[in-house]
């Protein structure tokens, strides 16, 4: 896109940049299109003691291209102070010497008197980087961009990578070149919106970097935060391993997020795990940037030294949510003010920095306007000698240094960058669409970066302090125990570990949790068809007759109430902790909240709280009980569960099939044909252990005084002799099966005599209603496929 600067100013050369002079001491490189050099400067930056900068001079062709640069600097401006990102002291343009409308600009930033990180590495060739250096660069790089994703709107960095981060004078890791930021980019909707995007990515940001929503614009996700998360873990991997985890393969790799640990240098396994995690195929699973930070501390063994900004703003909105009912409702005032979890009065002003005294989950905090809370300084790392010396940069290859070969030259991306292919593209005669997004109408929202620009504050003073994040716990990110959703017992957080699992098993806790909550609120459970769940599962005949009978009866307990509250505990510990004390920590916690806060919703607008009755279910059955009972699409009167009140419940029944009739259809079976449906069922049950269940649950059904009764002794009998193989006749695979005739109605289907058949066997037998329905379905069953049984 720029032109070339043909003449290096000599050391000497005076300039004016803004409101500075600068006096050029030497020329240092060629970026892509600048020029860099050390500059004194005078008066020095008030903001900062600096003396010495970097003097970036870039020559570009018009206005247009002139504007690109002004995003560049704007962004500067706007993270100017943080600790991570190479800090902006002055610009200035002006049309240059050759009157052709070409524009020279002048950036003075800080100097970063330990070059690049891309340097550092070079002198690691043989010695690379060890586990502490890396979380140390990894730490600082992603303090940078979090600066950039806590604006409101976020700015996305689009271009991280080895190359764009320089080390001060204090050995801190600072992310540089702002040139590709922009705002989120929501998924194109017509084609002009994908050519636009997709022209603007290829420019704008580096091949092996670029994330799967990148590549395939047609997934439809937004390019946001998590696109850079993306990247930033293709540089945790590169600094690890030397190499990007998609070199080899390319693109087709990184559309599926395939990719391997080479098994030199040695990290640890939460580090992987971590790689694993920002490398997460749909950028919804990838944690965001300050469940990155947080991890990466966590293996440090240090205070996070960030606050999550992202729960910050969702109890900042549910802060807001609980204003509005208070004042809709006095008595819910009263209720709430005895409530110190949902009604500490957290305000976080973003133009008014915290006070120490302000504290987010019991950690003193003192944030930027942004909610950014800077690092102090940062922990150091082992002193190495960066001797630059040697020639040109000579990097291992990856593929080669992962046999333990030195390579002569390192492969770096450079030779894969489309975006300066792209940039060079740009401002071509034929190019009339500009790439950049402050002037790309059909995208602009948030997208715009002036927008953005214009909506946060400048000048963002740090202050430096460390704090125990409020979303950090103890727990181990990456260690068994804690990746175990099921094995959170106590309430607490919903942490990033909860959401690793979740990525390691193809589902994010937000919508496993989801799910189990959707399931209660409508009984899903109980409506799956017992046949379906059975061709499903390969449960016997019997096991479906089971799971027939519990839908009769409103819900069997016996067997599955251990498992079923083990996950609602699990939903509703992790739903209790979310919902109420904020401590959100996963993905999406955004999400999450509002997941929450429609699940708080439903607790408060139904009379009996589902949260509640979750709750209860960790401590009693009865409860447990009473809550399936009271949610079962059967309605029963509460008293169902006493013998007492038999009576009752088959007036209830009764209602019922008239409100509602049972379906006794095929319904759920597919096509149905006797034949094949015995010779299935067959088929199944010259399975011995198969048999075995049967016999037990043959023999341990209540016993009905039924015609069906005095054939269950017929299929123990039989069951016993196919098991032996002694009984040929019945052998299901030797005999052809009776022709099935057509089931006359079972009796208790006639309503005058279902009370008498009911009460007669339940008051003579302890059984359930429903055992009898059963039993008699059982009974027809059996009469019509006796081979099967
Ligand atoms: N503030 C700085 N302090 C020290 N060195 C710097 C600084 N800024 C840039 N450099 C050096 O100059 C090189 C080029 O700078 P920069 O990336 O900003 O230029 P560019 O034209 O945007 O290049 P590219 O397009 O390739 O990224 C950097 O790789 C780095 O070595």
């Amino acid at each position: 896109m720029n032109q070339s600067l043909n003449d290096i100013y000599q050391p000497g050369t005076e300039l004016t940049v803004g409101s500075h002079r600068a006096r050029i001491i030497k020329y240092l490189t060629s970026g892509g299109f600048a020029h860099i050099y050390t500059a004194e400067i005078y008066p020095a930056d008030l903001s900062s003691p600096v003396k010495v900068a970097c003097l970036k001079r870039v020559l570009v062709p018009d206005k247009p291209s002139l504007n690109v640069l002004r995003a560049e600097v704007d962004a500067m401006k706007l993270l100017r102070g943080n600790q991570h990102v190479v800090s902006y002291i002055d610009s200035h343009a002006a049309k240059s010497g050759a009157h052709d409308g070409s524009y020279e600009v002048f950036l003075l930033m800080e100097y970063c008197s330990n070059g690049g990180l891309i340097d550092f590495m070079n002198t690691r060739l043989q010695n690379r980087l060890q586990e502490a250096e890396v979380l140390k660069i990894t730490s600082d790089i992603t303090q940078g961009i979090a600066a950039m994703h806590a604006l409101q709107p976020p700015l996305i960095h689009r271009d991280i990578k080895i190359e764009n981060v320089l080390i001060s004078d204090d050995r801190t890791f600072k992310v540089c070149d702002f040139g590709s930021v922009c705002g989120v980019i929501r998924p194109p909707k017509n084609p002009q919106e994908f050519n636009y995007v997709q022209h603007d990515i290829l420019k704008n940001t580096t091949a092996q970097y670029r994330s799967p929503e990148m590549i395939d614009l047609y997934r439809g996700y937004p390019i946001n935060e998590k696109s850079d998360i993306w990247a930033l873990g293709v540089f945790l991997y590169k600094l690890c391993y030397y190499t990007t985890p998609f070199e080899k393969v390319g693109e087709a790799a990184i559309l599926h997020s395939r990719f391997q640990y080479p098994s030199y240098p040695q990290y640890s396994d939460r580090l992987k795990h971590l790689i694993s995690f920002m490398l997460s195929e749909n950028p919804t699973q990838r944690p965001n940037i300050c469940q990155v930070l947080e991890e990466v501390s966590r293996i440090q063994g240090v205070p996070c030294p960030l606050r999550n900004f992202y729960v910050t703003r969702a109890m900042q909105q549910q802060n807001q949510q609980s204003k509005v009912k208070l004042s809709h409702s006095t008595s819910q005032s009263k209720i709430n003010s005895a409530n110190n979890i949902i009604n500490v009065p957290f305000k976080m002003n973003q133009n008014q920095p915290l006070r120490s005294t302000q504290t987010f989950a019991g950690a003193p905090v003192n944030a930027t306007p942004n909610g950014y809370v800077p690092a102090l300084k940062p922990f150091p790392i082992q002193p190495v000698s960066s001797n630059l010396s040697n020639g040109p940069f000579k990097f291992i290859e990856g593929s080669k240094a992962l046999q333990g070969k030195q390579a002569p030259h390192f492969q770096s991306s450079i030779g894969h960058d489309f975006s300066k292919l792209g940039r060079s593209q740009t401002f071509t005669p034929t190019n009339t669409l500009s790439l950049r997004p402050s002037v790309s109408p059909p995208l602009a929202g948030r997208g715009d970066i002036s927008k953005i620009i214009s909506a946060n504050p400048t000048n963002v003073e740090p202050s430096p302090v460390y704090l125990n994040s409020g979303t950090q716990t103890d727990d181990g990110f990456a260690s068994n125990h804690s990746l175990k959703l099921e094995r959170t017992k106590s309430i607490s957080s919903l942490s990033s570990s909860e959401s690793v699992e979740s990525q390691h098993t193809g589902g994010s806790a937000t919508r496993r949790l989801g799910q189990k909550l959707k399931k209660v609120f409508t009984g899903e459970r109980r409506s799956i068809s017992p046949i379906k769940s059975r061709q499903n599962t390969g449960d016997s005949v019997r096991s479906a007759f089971a799971t027939l009978r519990r839908g009769f009866s409103g819900g069997s307990f016996k067997n599955e109430l251990p498992n079923k509250r083990n996950s609602l505990d699990t939903s509703s510990a992790s739903a209790h902790s979310n919902g109420y004390k904020f401590r959100v920590s996963s993905a999406e916690s955004i999400e999450e909240e509002n997941i929450y806060s429609r699940f708080s919703h439903s607790r408060s607008s139904s009379s009996a709280s589902i949260v509640s009755d979750l709750d209860q279910l960790q401590q009693n059955d009865t409860g447990a009980k009473d809550y399936y009972k009271s949610h079962s699409p059967v309605k029963v009167s509460a008293t169902q569960g006493s013998r007492s009140s038999i009576q009752k419940r088959v007036q209830d029944l009764l209602k019922n099939s008239q409100d509602s009739p049972v379906k006794k259809t095929a319904h759920g079976y597919g096509n149905f044909s006797p034949n094949d449906d015995a010779a299935e069922l067959a088929s199944q049950f010259t399975n011995e252990t198969m048999l075995q269940n049967i016999h037990q649950s043959v023999a341990t059904t209540p016993k009905v005084l039924s015609p069906a009764k005095r054939n269950s002794s017929v299929v123990i009998k039989n069951a016993e002799q196919i098991s032996k193989g002694t009984d040929n006749t019945s052998s299901p695979r030797k005999s052809a099966p009776p022709k099935p005739q057509r089931p006359k109605k079972p009796s208790h289907l006639k309503a005058d005599k279902i009370v008498k058949n009911v009460e007669t066997s339940a008051y003579e037998h302890g059984v359930d209603i429903s055992d009898i329905e059963i039993d008699e379905l059982e009974k027809d069953f059996k009469r019509r496929y006796p081979s099967a049984v």
